[in-house]
Formats: C-alpha cells, structure tokens, sequence
C-alpha cells in the first residue's frame, strides 16, 4: 500500500441502488476525470457527463462528476466524485476501469479520513466523532458524535495541554537560570495552582461516564424465575417476535439481545434463561449467563411471577422488581411496577421508567470522555500531574517534576493524535469502513 496513490472507493453502501458515489481522492483525480469524463469541471461544480472507457472511448454511464481540488478537500487533496447509476454491472464497469489506470487502487479500510488526519484536516477525536455518526443509531448519540466532529473533546485536551506545556515552560526557565535548581519564590505558588486547576478539570471530565454509555448502549437485563414472563416482555418491548414464548419452563437458554431507541437513548434489552437449579446440562449453562450477564447490567428489571415461590434477584447494580401477568392476580408483593403482556397494562409506565433511568445515567450528550482511549489517556495525565505536584511540593528534583509535565502533556496530546501514535492510528483506522 503506497500513501501517494490515488485511492478510490464506492461511499455510498453496497449493493444495488438508484445511485452509487464513487470517491476518488490522489493526484491522479484530475487526469482520471479528463479521461473518462472530457473536460474537468469547474471546482465544486455538478455537472451531467458521459464517462466513457479511456480505452476505446465506448460509454459506461451518464453521471453526476464533481472536481474538488486540494487543499479545500475532505482529504486535503485533489478529490472527484462520479455519482454513477447503481446497478451492479454498472458499479462494476466503472471500478474495474478505474482499477486499470495506472497508480490508481481500491481504498483500504477508512483510508480516506485517515489522509484527512495526516493532511491536518481533522484531528484524531474528530475521527472518532465521524466514526460515531456513522454507527449513531439514536438521536442522543447523533448530538454527542456532531459534538465531537465539532471538536468539543479536540479542544477541551488542547486547552489542557497548552497549560502544562506553559507549566513545563516555567520549570525549564527555571532548570536554566537558577543556580540551586529551585523554583524561585512567587512562581512556585503560580505552577502548583496552574497544575492543581487543570487536574481538577480532567477530574470532573473523568468522573462523568455518561458518553461512554451514550455510545454504547445502556445495559438492561431481564432476569426471572422460568415463565416469568421474561421472552414474552421483550417481544412486547421489541414489538416483534425475537424470542420463543411458550408455558414450558425453561425455553429461554441463551441471551437474547434487542437494540432499542428509549425517547433517544439507546438501550440494549437481553432476555435471559429463568434462573432456577437444574440437572439440565444446556439450562445450567443458561443460567450461569443469565447471572454473569446480570451482573455486568447497568439495570436489572427482576420479573416476578404471581404464582410459584419467591425467588432471589441475582446480585446486579441496579434492580427494579416488575410483577408480571397482572391480569391473573392483582395482589403482589412490594413491586416497584405491575404489569401486564397480556392486557398492556403498566407496559407504557415502564417504558416511561426504563426511560427515566437510562436518562440518569446518560445525561443529554453533556459529557466530553466518549471512548475508553481518552479516558485512559486523562487518566495517565492525571497521575503525571499528581507526581509532578507532590515533586514540586516536596521540593523534589526539578527535572522530575519537568519530565512528569512533558508525560501528562504527551498523554493529553494522544486524544488530538498530537504526538505519534501510529498504533493508534491502525486501531483506529481500521474499524471504519471502505470508501469513508
Ligand atoms: N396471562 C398472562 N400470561 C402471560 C403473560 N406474560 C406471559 N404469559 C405466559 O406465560 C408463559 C411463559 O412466558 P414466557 O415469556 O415464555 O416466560 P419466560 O420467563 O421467558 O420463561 P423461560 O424462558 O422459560 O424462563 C407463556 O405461556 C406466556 O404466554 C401475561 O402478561 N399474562
Ligand atoms: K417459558
Ligand atoms: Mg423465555
């Protein structure tokens, strides 16, 4: 794979399709374009043009052409567009001629937004934010991701890192012009606050995890004794058919998992094996998923039945008790919710609560953290800015403290891709798909 190639690729999904965009991003967009659309178009212009094989000159198809020219370009460098038709030979008529041209290949995974990184159209969270637009499945995770493309995260860490980096300045000019390799007086103080401040901000960034759970889903678990009713209330809350309903006790043995959009929030409802003893072999293994996938829940909803002894709710974060079949019996012990598959019943309140609750723990979008990385990244930083302060207040080495600086701002710098992170980048890079 050569970085100077010009790269092509569909953007626009597969299979067949009323119109199909290939992208085209390389030096050679311009000649590509000359030679299967004529006349290069002025930049940025839609225009209507007969592509044709370059070599024989026969037509291929009547097309949308745009020219972007680099630098003012997604990737930064010279860029076409073919809106072609999408029929399946078509598609494959214009790739296998654009394949054909010389220094000219297919597009690896997210290799066009990965030239968009390294031409400094966009930084490193900013990828992330595009990545997160595209797999949004709700409207809460489409306004944290724009957030992010917007570089609300981009700008939070370099805000972060241009204060260390003047707090490594001073303890530099300090290592230069001081002959006990002390702080002078005054700027001691002024170093401490400027570090104790910024730490205190990557504190509150830290301590909210709603954007991790925004982008992951909120967890909540059905759990029961058998025929609780558990299957028959996530194809209620699913509005489809997904798992097995029926009066055997035991049917349900694997986690059943459903993707739902609660007022915006994402949420993922698994049903799971009625949790009893058993000399089953296949159920066993069922309800000791049911229990380990419980525990992991950000929300245990504990189905109880009204006949049948009680039972006990496995040991989760969170437990709402939901009385099921509420046509058959009205009086139940303490439950937080009574409802009914059958009739309807409580279903809308529950919804409403599960609502509620997946609303506490993932706030509106407000959070900065979205991603594991960056909050491995802050965390580092935060433990290099706590040695650098106990050093300095200690009257530690000044280099010490110095070099502590430099690692906190190099781990700040990881979340814009400031710094080198190649390894990074590969992760990144080749989670996303062909042709973005
Ligand atoms: N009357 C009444 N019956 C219900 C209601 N909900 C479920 N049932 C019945 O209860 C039986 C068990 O329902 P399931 O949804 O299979 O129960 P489950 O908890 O998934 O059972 P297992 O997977 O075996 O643990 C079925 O016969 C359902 O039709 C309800 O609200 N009212
Ligand atoms: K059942
Ligand atoms: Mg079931």
């Amino acid at each position: 794979m050569r970085s100077d190639d010009t790269i092509f690729a569909i953007a626009s999904g597969q299979g067949r399709s009323a119109v199909c965009l290939i992208r085209i991003s390389g030096t050679e967009s311009r000649s590509i374009l000359e030679m299967m659309a004529g006349k290069v178009p002025d930049p940025r212009r839609a225009v209507v043009r007969t592509l044709r094989e370059p070599a024989t000159g026969d037509p291929l198809d009547q097309a949308l052409v745009l020219w972007m020219p680099g630098p003012q370009s997604f990737t930064g460098e010279d860029q076409a567009e073919l809106h072609i038709h999408g029929g399946l030979a078509t598609r494959a008529a214009v790739l296998r001629v654009l394949g054909s041209l010389e220094n000219c290949r297919p597009a690896e995974a997210g290799e066009f937004t990965r030239r968009a990184f390294l031409n400094g159209r966009m930084d490193l969270s900013q990828v992330e934010g595009l990545a997160d637009i595209i797999d949004a499945e709700t409207e809460a995770q489409r306004r944290q991701a724009m957030l992010q493309l917007g570089g609300r995260l981009g700008d939070a860490s370099e805000g972060w890192r241009e204060r260390i980096l003047q707090v490594l300045a001073l303890l530099e000019a300090s290592l230069d012009f001081s002959d006990e390799g002390d702080v002078p007086e005054g700027l001691e103080a002024d170093i401490l606050k400027a570090i104790a401040s910024v730490h205190e901000e990557i504190r509150k960034a830290l301590a909210n995890r709603s954007g991790e759970r925004l982008r992951e889903g909120l967890t909540v678990v059905l759990a029961g004794p058998p025929n609780a009713g558990k299957s028959t209330l996530l194809n209620a809350l699913a509005q489809r058919d997904v798992a097995i309903v029926s009066p055997v006790a035991g049917t349900t043995r694997d986690l059943i998992e459903v993707h739902c959009d609660l007022g915006g929030l994402p949420v993922i409802i698994v049903d799971t094996a009625g949790l009893r003893e058993s000399g089953d072999l296949i159920e066993q293994e069922g309800v000791s998923r049911a229990r380990a996938r419980a525990q992991d829940a950000d929300l245990v909803l504990w189905l109880v039945p009204p006949e049948g002894e009680e039972t006990q709710a496995p040991s989760a974060r969170r437990v709402l008790r939901i009385g099921t079949k509420a046509d058959l019996n009205q009086n139940r012990r303490d439950c937080d919710l009574m409802i009914s598959a059958a009739s309807g019943e409580g279903l809308r309140e529950l919804i409403g609560r599960l609502e509620v609750e997946a609303g506490t723990l993932m706030g509106q979008g407000d959070a900065i953290v979205t991603r594991e990385r960056h909050r491995r990244a802050l965390e580092r930083a935060q433990s290099s800015l706590e040695r650098a302060h106990a050093m300095l207040a200690g009257r530690g080495p000044l280099e010490l403290a110095a070099e502590e600086a430099r690692l906190a701002a190099r781990a700040i710098g990881e979340i814009t891709g400031r710094v080198d992170v190649e390894d990074v980048l590969d992760r990144l890079f080749s989670s996303f798909c062909i042709g973005k």
